[in-house]
């Protein structure tokens, strides 16, 4: 994988599928959620997965789901990882990661330094751990809110396990988030909508250029 790693997130159509391979993306996500306006169908996916595999690591996101569900996305879109972004415990995240045998993230959201305190309990058993903003109130969605948090509070971080920082990313504050964070890994999704929703292929494009053309630690 490449020195930072640019997860996008909420991918449903093939065309948008398409630009974020072609923008270099690394990890692309598929959201199995009905509340939120970017969930895909199973059927959905198996297509969208299909054109990345290979190409880019698949992450099947879900929310508090049920091992039935689990157990089909696992079957039928064969993800290389499951991002949960409910309030999965660390025991739950341990139990897919053996039953499934697949990479798990394990978003945690958060607002203030205190709020990282949750990520030593799953940097146990999690391979990533994703740093969201919480929802705001009202929000009938966990995640792709498109609002932000101080970035710095992920400066200097010290956890066991890779991270990630999420949250209101978009094509002009990318590489600010970057520089101020220091971290190797990003996520986004409403930052590259034209509606809420409705990814952008341009939009796309300028956001995976803006992120790499920032200033990574270390380099
Ligand atoms: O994106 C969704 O609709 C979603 C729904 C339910 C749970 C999580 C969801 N998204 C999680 C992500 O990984 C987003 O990329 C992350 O929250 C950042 O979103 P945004 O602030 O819109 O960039």
């Amino acid at each position: 994988m490449a020195d930072l790693i640019i997860k996008i997130c909420g991918l449903s159509t093939e065309e948008t599928m398409q630009a974020a391979l072609d923008a270099g993306a690394d990890m692309i996500g598929l959201v199995f959620f009905p509340k939120s306006p970017r969930h895909v169908s199973l059927s959905q996916a198996c297509k969208l997965a299909d054109m990345a595999r290979g190409k880019a690591e698949i992450v099947a996101l879900t929310v508090d789901m049920n091992l039935d569900g689990l157990s089909r996305i696992n079957e039928l879109v064969a993800p290389d990882w499951f991002q949960f972004h409910g309030s999965e415990t660390p025991e739950a995240c341990a139990a897919a990661k053996v039953m499934y045998k697949k990479k798990v993230m394990k978003a945690v959201p958060i607002s203030e330094a205190a709020d990282l305190e949750q990520a030593q309990f799953y940097s146990i058993v999690a391979d990533m751990i994703l740093f969201d903003a919480k929802p705001p109130q009202g929000s009938d969605v966990p995640g792709g809110n498109g609002v932000s948090y101080d970035w710095s509070l992920l400066k200097d971080l010290d956890l066991s396990k890779p991270f990630m920082l999420s949250g209101g990313l978009d094509p002009s504050n990318v590489a600010d988030a970057i520089a101020q964070s220091g971290v190797k890994a990003i996520d986004a999704s409403s930052g590259m909508e034209r509606e809420r929703g409705v990814k952008d292929v341009e939009l796309i494009r300028a956001f995976v250029a803006a992120a790499r053309g920032a200033k990574v630690a270390g380099e």
